[in-house]
């Protein structure tokens, strides 16, 4: 059957006629400026003319090994096109369209992330110097290797040995157990050939704790194993599977001393150490990363939200007065009540990623002229906004699957490879709940430093004993974010309450720490999301002078959205504290529904304004033409059971049960 395409349905077309605001200039907001947008249009019209760069066969049918050969193809074809077109691969992950067109991990992902930064990031000037242009032109290609089959979280208990042997100037890596196996790095199986492997530096007996070592996994020319190590990949996962993420052993394997990465802390030939600034410079990459997630978190909620909010504009079902014709499924409340606080979601975490994305700027700055001081900061917002970025994406994500019913779990909506892709960020990086206790380590100190009169580091700084109190009508949006501000100075106050209490009563520090957790992650997850709010409102206001004002007011509905959604979920914290009392909280409650109906009139231009061309979107229910039945039915023949209309299942299997005597 051949396919019509309408230019954009009729339901869609209806909906764009309602735009009231420059759809162009909320792009360009988006992308950071007309020039940034100017840039990745021209990076993406790159991509889309190299058919190379597409997939033949949906990689669902393809076999576990024809998945990565089939992404390591894909990959390597936008290295040599990006290279080709003078683009850096930073280029096409910066814009997110690098990592869409891969879709499922790639093979390529963590070289041109984590093994290029921690060169960067890690090397003393000999080293970035013979290391980062082999690098960077695929001589050699790396991988991060920290996890270990016993140990991902607690980095100090990692397993792995360098052991300095100064009679031959090298270091000696080991794994000394199977729980020392490194297990989980991303391209490790198959793709690499180098690692920057996490390990625990001994000289003369004495453990220093895990340094960095650059490591030649496999021989450059014919790609084998080299003596000393045992490399494999780990099997299926939920997903990601076009990716080799792999394991590898260490068999009293030698390297040369200059490959201890020595930036920050050095070995001397004879075998001295020589400490760093501070103690944690070495996590550096893993900062930077988490940094780079809370973007590609929100990027990949928002494929989620164009591709639902769009479908939900086709979708017709049920009545909602008898008789009537069927309605767009977004005319229902409880559906605009699924999406549209996650849509604010996405604008809200674009906007911190890029507050953050300064505070990484800089702090590094500072770092590269001796100062540390900013580094507690930058470790505390990164964990918290890493850990609410992609647990948001992840729900976001499943909402906006659940919200488009059952053709939501088909694969060709692209739903569930955007969650399962997603759902592995709550995990990596940092598992959610421990950053979040890294978080939950920063407030309590910062409320005890406060205590004791010392002044407080600026995301921190409302927390102080005796904040000045708000001078912002409560229901406006200062006031309101005032209110949430006051909830987490009470749970924090409340937190650090406990844990003394416990001290008091006999229970050691850390085991107070352990009883009062649950609460502690509380106040880390409750500030950074005030964090978010303030971010949020201090970037539209600032829009507010240099934007139209369609796209101001737009904005402004959003960040209402976000902070009203956020006061309604935290309605229990802010009673008990006072900040606020039932009446406001119900009249919270119906502006926000009312707000629902304001937003829904826009929301299909709104994901239009996100501009993610349909290539990069990959779904039959999100395709900006909104001809969702037709694409979803050419999707299904392309399954190989439909090749021929009796399967040889039925003879092997079922014709046999069928002339069973049973
Ligand atoms: C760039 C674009 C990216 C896009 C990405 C897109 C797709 C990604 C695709 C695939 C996935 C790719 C890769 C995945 C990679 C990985 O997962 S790599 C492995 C990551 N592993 C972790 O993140 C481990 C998490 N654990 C830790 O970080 C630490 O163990 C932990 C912080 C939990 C504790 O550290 P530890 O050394 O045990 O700490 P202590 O208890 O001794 O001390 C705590 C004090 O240290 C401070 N601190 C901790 N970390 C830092 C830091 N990074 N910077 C600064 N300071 C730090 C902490 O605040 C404590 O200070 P105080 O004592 O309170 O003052
Ligand atoms: C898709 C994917 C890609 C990855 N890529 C890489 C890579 O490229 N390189 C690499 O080195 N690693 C990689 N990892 C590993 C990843 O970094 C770890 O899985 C992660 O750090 C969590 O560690 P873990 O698996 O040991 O979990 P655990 O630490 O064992 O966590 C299990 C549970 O214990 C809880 N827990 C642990 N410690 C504490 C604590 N102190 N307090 C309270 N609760 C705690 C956690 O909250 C969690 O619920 C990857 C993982 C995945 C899933």
């Amino acid at each position: 059957m051949s396919v019509v395409v309408p230019e954009c349905c009729d339901d869609l077309k209806r909906e764009r006629g309602r735009c009231l605001f420059n759809k162009e200039e909320l792009t360009n907001i988006l992308d950071g400026g007309p020039k940034l947008t100017e840039k990745r249009r021209r990076i993406e019209k790159m991509l889309i003319n190299t058919p190379e760069l597409f997939d033949d066969v949906s990689p669902d049918y393809l076999s576990h090994e024809d998945r990565y050969s089939n992404e390591l193809r894909k990959a390597t074809q936008l290295m040599t096109t990006l290279e080709k077109n003078g683009f850096t691969y930073n280029d096409a992950v910066t814009t997110g369209t690098g990592l869409w067109l891969l879709m499922d991990g790639n093979p390529l992902s963590l070289h041109i992330s984590m093994f290029l930064d921690t060169i960067k990031g890690q090397s003393n000037p000999q080293q970035l110097q013979e290391w980062l242009p082999l690098a960077e032109k695929f001589k050699i290609i790396g991988t991060y290797a920290q996890t270990e089959l016993g140990h991902g979280t607690f980095v100090r208990g990692l397993e792995t040995t360098a052991t300095y042997d100064s009679t031959t100037k090298e270091f000696v890596l080991h794994s000394p157990t199977i729980t020392a196996t490194k297990w989980w790095p991303g391209a490790l199986g198959k793709t690499s050939n180098h690692a920057v492997v996490m390990a625990q530096l001994y000289l003369g007996g004495k453990c220093y704790g895990p340094h960095i070592f650059m490591v030649q996994l496999r021989d450059l020319e014919t790609h084998r194993t080299l003596p000393g190590i045992v490399v494999g990949e780990i099997g299926p996962r939920l997903g990601m599977n076009s990716n080799d993420n792999g394991f590898l052993q260490f068999n009293h394997h030698r390297i040369p001393l200059t490959n201890m990465f020595m930036k920050h802390s050095q070995v001397t030939e004879d075998g001295k150490y020589v400490k760093p600034l501070h103690s944690k410079l070495s996590y550096g990459t893993m900062v930077q990363t988490r940094v780079g997630i809370v973007y590609h978190a929100s990027r990949e909620l928002s494929r989620a939200l164009i591709i639902a909010i769009r479908y939900s504009a086709v979708r017709h079902q049920s009545e909602m007065v008898p008789g009537d014709p069927e309605p767009q499924i977004l005319d229902y409340q409880t559906q605009q009540y699924k999406l549209l606080p996650h849509l604010a979601s996405f604008f809200a975490l674009r906007f911190s990623a890029r507050a953050l994305l300064e505070v990484f700027i800089g702090t590094s700055a500072g770092l590269g002229s001796g100062k540390m001081n900013m580094l507690p900061e930058l470790h505390a917002l990164s964990s918290g906004l890493k850990a609410v970025a992609t647990n948001d994406a992840v729900k976001g994500t499943d909402i906006c699957r659940l919200a488009c019913g059952g053709h939501g779990y088909l694969s060709s909506s692209n739903l569930p490879r955007i969650y399962t892709a997603i759902a592995a960020g709550i995990t990596y990086e940092g598992e959610n709940t421990v950053l979040f206790l890294q978080v939950a380590r920063y407030l309590i100190k910062s409320f005890r430093a406060s205590s004791q009169g010392q002044t407080l580091p600026f995301s921190v700084s409302y927390l102080r004993v005796q904040p000045p109190s708000s001078h912002a009508p409560l229901m406006s949006d200062r006031g309101l974010v005032d209110a949430l501000g006051a909830g987490v100075r009470w749970m924090v106050g409340e937190a650090e309450r406990r844990l003394q209490q416990l001290v008091d009563s006999g229970h050691s520090p850390h085991a107070a720490w352990n009883a009062c957790s649950v609460h502690l992650v509380q106040c880390a997850d409750a500030h950074t999301r005030y964090y978010i709010c303030e971010q949020f409102v201090d970037a539209v206001s600032k829009l507010g002078e240099t934007v139209s004002s369609g796209v101001h007011e737009v904005l402004r509905q959003l960040c209402r959205l976000y902070i009203l959604h956020r006061v309604i979920q935290t309605a229990g914290i802010l009673l008990r504290c006072g900040a606020v009392d039932g009446k406001a909280l119900t009249s919270i409650e119906e502006e926000e529904c009312h707000l629902l109906a304001t937003l829904r009139i826009q929301a299909v231009s709104i994901v239009d304004a996100i501009d993610i061309k349909d290539v990069f979107l990959k779904s039959t229910l999100g395709a900006w033409d909104g001809n969702v039945y037709q694409r979803i039915y050419e999707e299904a023949q392309k399954s190989p059971l439909n090749k021929s209309d009796v399967t040889q299942g039925y003879y092997q299997y079922l014709r046999p049960l069928m002339k069973a005597n049973l």
